[in-house]
């Protein structure tokens, strides 16, 4: 025998009642079964709104009683045929009519007592098992109506009663026993040892299915809801979320008392006690395997993870009762529960930690000032003594829960938990866990909530690891970026389960925030004009209102704006890849500040592209340095383009062409001055310098101008690229004469002992430098370990796809630290 019960969204309309007809008669074929249901879809609501309109003396309410009737009589004419009408109309109309004498009395009495409250919510399940088991009938099944009145008795707690199992118990089993048919029973309800109705709280019909269920001794309950089962988190909240095959009696019940919706709290129990599996199915979607509640079998093989599923409660406060008079003194605790029990809140959570200076407690956000109010008398006398300093009441807060069996026993669990919030940036306000070890709930800021749920859903294997990235700029270097990402997302996820999505772009016009990810094959069009005054201020206020788990920004702009919104990110946590320079090369003052951002942030901060683009250049000199080598020089030529440059004038070419190809190949800055003028070179250098410990600034490089003195007033990139060609003859000319002498000239540099010099160079042609081609960087480290043959790392050193690698490689990076 199986209990199927049905909820309000799956009899919402005469196609869904058929539709659970079919699920009636599949089921019927092998066993035979008991249905419950709740009361059609909004009429549970409407009950409540006409009780509180009538209760305020608002004759409003029979508005809403006329559109409770108009719900039920549609259904009645959808349904039943027009011979067997007339019965459940009358029946119906009786129902109606003494629900609206009851609305009526609470109107002329202006007072809703629980009583009379939980009398009018009992109309809904008896209308809606009424009309159903008429139209089973119908449809020729031995159908009859059950009022659950008759057989669960409570206490008298009318609107969120208990149940008094044993004498429940013994009811259900009489009244069962002699029948045959379908009974069709009345959810939610039952009644109080003096007969009146009670409810069993929000969403209990779940409850009696198992009520009853348990007693019958039934060999399965079956709970028809609108959704798949029971998720791994809010599908709400956490897009990857998936319906989970199996969970443990104990798992459903912390899942569901830490706020999954899908089944009310209390109903495991019953189940449990007797061993009946539960599932939870998808009337929408009978096909779905849905959730199967109960003990695992022998042929399950239970998934090595030791976290099954989230879930999270809002609308709660934290309440803080805390001072030093508190320590050792026995009873405290016991008079703040016994105090707020005597008033009826319901605790949620509950932290102490050993010094006994403070107990937390989450309680309904609605029983807040109730609870401030009756604790302040409570406590009165210790408040006025200074025992007990403060009573604090902190909103917006939500608890997260992490619910799994396999939880007990396994260390590092927490230690992982908490190491993947803090990695996010995410505070723990308090935390809570039982001595069984399957549940560790935690609070944090509501704002907060969404991100938790979803890095935790992650890093414990329940969905695939995300990292969100923003990127700034969407020249060269991006588009090389948004390329790799996108012919690299499949290798992405099948090798390393990882998602790499780009949530946001900006340029200096356009913009686009994405949460769910910017299609990269056609990123172009996803961007909008900007109307938000065009500033990366904006761009970044957007990507820290969206707070995502793993965020990390990418920065592919020349700009100083940009690099000195760091340390604002940085104290955001987000993470940052830079190509550019403008950070830590700029002023000692921004350095500074960046440095001590990232200090104090636990998001990551990478520049790798910053020095000889994607040239593995700051990550060996930290290596060298962080394993306790001492570097003693760094020479070399550290300027894609000026390397291109010198490159090509030795093959002959005029040197204005050959700074032209290199803008048009993306190898120069966005203005080619700077790389001519050799800053961006010295900002190599100073980055390096800094690295190795120095106190420097830009004006301490040394560096020499490859700007013709006629051009350096202040002109246009494009008039600049026109004036170019007067400089062509002397570079000729420069290098005819030193090819006379078996020697060229480049643009190289060292730096030893905290000096940096750049200039230009005149170097026989046997030197290392006068080899390099094309872009080539070469930097030589002479250490104390590579002293005599010094390490040498040599490669392109400009360009899109060389730099977005090298940027790629430390979103990675990023990645696998914060994952
Ligand atoms: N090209 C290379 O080989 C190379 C190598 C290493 C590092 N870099 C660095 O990468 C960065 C980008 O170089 P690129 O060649 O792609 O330049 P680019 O001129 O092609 O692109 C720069 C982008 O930044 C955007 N931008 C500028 N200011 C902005 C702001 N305030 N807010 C938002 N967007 C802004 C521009 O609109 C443009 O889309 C530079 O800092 C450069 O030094 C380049
Ligand atoms: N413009 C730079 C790009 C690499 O940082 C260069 O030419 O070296
Ligand atoms: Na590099």
């Amino acid at each position: 025998m199986k209990v199927l019960k049905f909820g309000g969204t799956s009899i919402q309309d005469g196609d869904r009642i058929r539709n659970v007809l079919g699920i009636i008669r599949r089921t019927m074929q092998d066993t035979p079964v008991i249905v419950v249901v709740s009361a059609i879809r909004k009429v549970t609501d409407l009950l409540l709104e006409a009780a509180v309109m009538a209760s305020d003396g608002d004759v409003g309410y029979s508005k809403k009683l006329g559109e409770i009737e108009t719900l039920h009589r549609e259904l009645v004419e959808d349904l039943i045929e027009t011979a067997g009408r007339k019965d459940v109309e009358e029946y119906l109309q009786a129902e109606l009519s003494e629900l609206g004498d009851v609305l009526h009395g609470v109107c002329l009495l202006h007072e809703l007592s629980d009583k009379s409250s939980a009398l009018i919510m009992s109309f809904g399940e008896r209308f809606s098992a009424w009309i159903i088991s008429s139209f089973l009938r119908q449809e020729g099944i031995e159908a009859s109506y059950v009022d659950a009145r008759n057989m669960i008795v409570t206490d008298s707690n009318h609107c969120d009663a208990r149940v008094d199992m044993k004498a429940s118990r013994k009811l259900i089993r009489a009244w069962f026993k002699g029948a045959s048919g379908v009974p069709v029973v009345t959810g939610y309800i039952g009644a109080a040892p003096d007969g009146t109705a009670t409810t069993l709280g929000r969403g209990g019909s779940d409850y009696t299915a198992t009520i009853i269920g348990a007693s019958v001794g039934v060999d399965k309950i079956e709970i028809w809801t609108d959704v798949d089962g029971f998720f791994s988190a809010d599908p709400k909240r956490v897009r990857d979320a998936y319906a989970l095959p199996f969970i443990s009696y104990s798992e459903a019940m912390e899942l569901s008392h830490s706020g999954a919706k899908v089944l009310h709290p209390y109903s495991v129990h019953p189940a449990m006690k007797a061993g009946i599996p539960i599932s939870i199915r998808n009337s929408y979607n009978p096909d779905a395997e849905g959730t199967r509640i109960g003990m695992p079998e022998k042929s399950e093989t239970v998934p090595e993870r030791p976290v099954t599923g989230l879930s999270s409660i809002n609308n709660v406060v934290l309440l803080n009762l805390s001072g030093s008079g508190m320590v050792g003194v026995p009873g405290i605790a016991s008079r703040l529960f016994s105090c707020l029990a005597g008033h009826m809140i319901n605790i949620i959570f509950i932290s102490q930690a050993s010094s006994e200076q403070s107990i937390s407690l989450v309680i309904n956000l609605a029983q807040a000032e109730k609870a401030r109010r009756i604790l302040e008398e409570e406590f009165a006398v210790e408040i006025a003594a200074r025992q007990i300093e403060s009573l604090t009441l902190r909103r917006h807060i939500a608890i997260i829960a992490v619910v799994g069996n396999d939880m007990s026993g396994h260390p590092g669990v927490s230690a992982h938990l908490f190491e993947t919030l803090g990695k996010n940036g995410i505070n723990v306000i308090a935390v809570a866990q039982g001595a069984n070890e399957m549940n560790i709930s935690f609070v944090v800021d509501s704002r907060d909530e969404d991100k938790a749920l979803n890095c935790v859903h992650e890093s414990f294997l329940l969905s695939r690891r995300t990292v969100h990235v923003f990127i700034a700029g969407t020249g060269t270097i991006a588009k090389s970026l948004i390329g790799q990402l996108r012919d690299h997302t499949y290798t992405l996820r099948k090798e390393m389960e990882l998602d790499v999505v780009v949530s946001g772009m900006a340029n200096t016009r356009m913009m686009v925030v994405k949460d769910g990810g910017i299609d990269l094959r056609n990123w172009e069009k996803a961007l909008k004009p900007r109307e938000d005054g065009k500033t990366i201020k904006n761009y970044i206020e957007r990507i820290k209102a969206r707070n995502l788990h793993n965020s990390i920004f990418v920065d592919c702009t020349a700009s100083s704006d940009v690099a000195e919104s760091y340390p604002d990110l940085l104290a955001s946590n987000i993470s940052i890849v830079t190509a550019n320079k403008l950070g830590m090369a700029g002023s000692w003052a921004l350095y500074e500040t960046i440095r001590d951002a990232q200090h104090s942030s636990n998001a990551r901060f990478l520049y790798e592209t910053n020095v000889g683009a994607g040239l593995p250049i700051i990550n060996t000199l930290n290596d060298l340095r962080n394993s306790g080598d001492k570097i003693i020089k760094i020479e070399g030529v550290l300027s894609g383009t000026l390397s291109y440059i010198f490159n090509e004038l030795r093959k002959g070419e005029k040197f204005s062409d050959i700074v032209r190809q290199a803008k048009e190949a993306g190898y120069t800055e966005p203005d080619p001055r700077e790389d001519l003028s050799g800053a961006d070179f010295a900002r190599k250098f100073l980055i390096l310098g800094r690295e190795l410990g120095y106190r420097l600034d830009y004006e301490d490089i040394e560096c020499e101008s490859l700007v013709p003195e006629h051009l350096r007033t202040d002109m246009s990139v494009d008039t600049f690229m026109e004036k170019l060609r007067s400089a062509d003859a002397g570079y000729d000319e420069k290098i005819r004469k030193a090819a006379e002498n078996d020697m060229t000239i480049a643009y190289a540099g060292e730096i030893s002992e905290g000096k940096a010099r750049i200039s230009v160079k005149m170097l026989p042609l046997s030197n290392p430098v006068a080899g390099l081609n094309g872009t080539e960087n070469m930097v030589v480290f002479t250490t104390d370990r590579y002293l005599d043959t010094p390490l040498v790392v040599k490669g392109p050193g400009a360009g899109g796809e060389v730099t977005a690698g090298g940027v790629f490689a430390d979103i990675l990076r990023i990645a696998s630290y914060l994952i």
